[in-house]
């Protein structure tokens, strides 16, 4: 559903964040983003729905083409849902008005300035609903737990009707036990409705529980790519070795530097 071809992101201050990496991510895929702190994770997630423009490359998302156009970028934009680490809601508005956010997109700026249809209203309450949250609705979100603010944070997404989720770190401030149910939660919705889904994680525990795919990165490259399946102690291991730790880190470096992710056998071979 979206293809990245040799897409690179330098930033103003010389930081190569991303470097050409080509990715196809498959409608419905639940993909797991690994990697140490700086690695490139966020700086991916923000180019899959243009709030990084790449330097060189391109997207192309099916349906709408080449991000590159501004029509195409706004397209992609509202059928995607971003899901943040500090969930980013209004705290002085109802658990229900921070849903409805998500659905101005779908509206002109004009429009936004009266109250939205009955309808996205209806669809607001089925979202949160979705998430366990219907009593909570006319709630402050300030009163809610960080685990119920985090499903309120799924909701908005959900309300956009999106048939793509990013989520940077979306459970780095819960606790284990909230992180597996927030995650569970969003685990089903997006299998339910067919939903690609692209997460940054820490743990390399949950990414295997929830994941479809995960992608290890490495000082903005893509070091392995592989099935949930597919991915081994010793690959894991490796993507969070610090970069002092001898010859086989410095050899995964050296391939993280190609521009295609590693089949696994190959990066399995450079550990
Ligand atoms: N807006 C920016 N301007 C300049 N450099 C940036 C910017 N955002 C990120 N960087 C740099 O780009 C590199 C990749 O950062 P990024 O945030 O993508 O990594 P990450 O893997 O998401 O890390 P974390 O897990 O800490 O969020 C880092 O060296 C970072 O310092």
């Amino acid at each position: 559903m979206l293809a990245l071809n040799r897409v690179a992101v330098t930033y103003g201050n010389g930081t190569q964040a991303l470097k050409p990496t080509s990715l196809k991510l498959a409608q419905g895929q639940f993909v797991v983003l690994l990697g140490r702190s700086g690695a490139g994770k966020s700086t991916l997630i923000r180019t899959l729905n243009g709030l990084v423009a790449p330097t060189s490359g391109s997207i192309i998302a099916d349906g709408v083409g080449s991000l590159d156009g501004e029509r195409a970028l706004r397209v992609h934009r509202r059928r995607t849902g971003m899901i943040f680490q500090q969930h980013q809601l209004i705290g002085r508005l109802s658990a229900l008005d921070n849903v409805m956010t998500g659905r101005l997109g779908y509206h002109s700026s004009f429009r936004t300035l009266f109250p939205l249809p009955r309808s996205d209203r209806q669809l607001g309450l089925e979202c949160l609903a979705r998430v366990g949250l219907l009593d909570k609705a006319l709630v402050r979100a300030d009163q809610l737990s960080g685990g119920q603010q985090q499903r309120v944070g799924i909701a908005r997404a959900l309300v956009q009707q999106p048939r793509l989720i990013l989520a940077d770190e979306p459970v780095a401030s819960l606790d284990p036990e909230t992180a597996v149910e927030v995650l569970s939660q969003l685990r089903h919705i997006c299998t339910t409705d067919g939903i690609t889904a692209v997460i940054s994680l820490h743990q390399i525990d949950l990414a295997r529980r929830f994941g479809d795919r995960v992608i290890a990165m490495r000082d903005g490259s893509v070091v392995a790519d592989a099935s949930v399946e597919e991915l081994t102690d010793q690959m894991c291991a490796s993507i969070y070795r610090s970069e002092a730790s001898g010859r086989s880190s410095q050899q995964a470096h050296h391939h993280s530097s190609h521009s295609q992710p590693q089949p696994v056998a190959a990066m399995e071979a450079a550990l």
